[in-house]
């Protein structure tokens, strides 16, 4: 059984600016639960009142625990975030930036960490890094730098990992990979995945628990099938939005655009009759 990670009456302001509003939302146990709502909705700032990264009223509990009374090498041990921005470390290569998540395992003096040295390896692979392990971080693109950001969720071994919009930057094999291993770090390993994500049809493709936000609040919580229908999703996003299930299971989720089409090209002349022309024999 994952660990459950639960707000209560939760609500989140920058400064003076409330935004997020008295929400209920539990993270599935060993499970994953996507994050969906359009641009604004609050999706980063619920993440981050999730974690301690943003001034709270309302309650988070961690397996029935305060997270306010946990200490800060607790919590890391506990629970981790893939935010959407960090800053670039100069002068460490991949692998170094990696061994960074070990940091709450081996505390204050650099306490032995048996396990470091393993861990550290399987989260490269997990993700893909052997080749890049000994690259200067600085040197890498957005895609890879992503991928060395997971790995240093990975190697910091939480029972919650929370993923603020993961593909950004990843190419269409490095996004299967990620959703493929987000599903397996639930399955096999038992996380506790929190996910934002942009595109509705993954999210419908791996999430066990959808929670829908508009302007701050909880619309909709449930199984992606209760939660995406066509008329919610189009009155919150404000586009026309078709849903409809796949035959391979999820859900097939397209907007509709109100502009013109490009141009279908003009038919090409066909070559076959054009080659056979000129294979004819010149008349004399
Ligand atoms: N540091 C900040 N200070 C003040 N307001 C902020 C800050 N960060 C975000 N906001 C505001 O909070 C609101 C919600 O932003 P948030 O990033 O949580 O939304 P989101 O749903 O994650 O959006 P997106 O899909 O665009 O990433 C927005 O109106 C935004 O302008």
């Amino acid at each position: 059984m994952g660990a459950s990670l639960q707000a209560d009456q939760l609500s989140v302001s920058y400064g003076a600016h409330r935004i997020v509003h008295n929400v209920d939302v539990d993270l599935l146990p060993g499970g994953v639960t996507a994050l969906i709502g359009p641009n604004g909705s609050g999706k980063t700032t619920l993440l981050r009142g999730m974690c301690r990264l943003a001034e709270t009223e309302g309650q988070v509990s961690l397996d029935g625990a305060d997270i306010s009374s946990l200490s800060p090498r607790s919590f890391a041990q506990r629970l981790t975030i893939l935010a959407q921005q960090r800053p670039t470390p100069t002068g460490l290569t991949a692998a170094e930036v990696v061994e960074l998540g070990r940091h709450p395992h081996r505390g204050r003096f650099r306490r032995a960490d048996p396990d470091g040295a393993e861990v550290v390896e399987r989260s490269l692979v997990l993700c893909g890094l052997e080749e890049l392990r000994h690259r200067p971080v600085t040197e890498l693109s957005g895609g890879q730098l992503q991928r060395v950001w997971l790995a240093t969720c990975l190697a910091q071994q939480t029972d919650v990992l929370l993923l603020d919009e993961p593909t950004t930057f990843l190419d269409m094999k490095h996004q299967m990979s990620l959703l493929d291993l987000i599903r397996d770090l639930a399955d096999i390993h038992g996380l506790t995945v929190g996910v934002v994500l942009h595109d509705l049809e993954q999210a419908a493709d791996i999430a066990d628990h959808v929670v829908l936000l508009q302007e701050g609040s909880v619309l909709s919580a449930g199984t992606p099938s209760e939660v995406m229908t066509s008329a919610r999703l189009s009155e919150v996003y404000g586009v026309p939005i078709d849903v409809a299930p796949m035959p391979s299971g999820g859900l097939s989720v397209r907007a509709q655009r109100a502009g013109r089409r490009r141009a279908a090209p003009e038919a090409a002349p066909t070559p076959a009759r054009e080659e056979s022309t000129a294979a004819l024999p010149i008349p004399a």
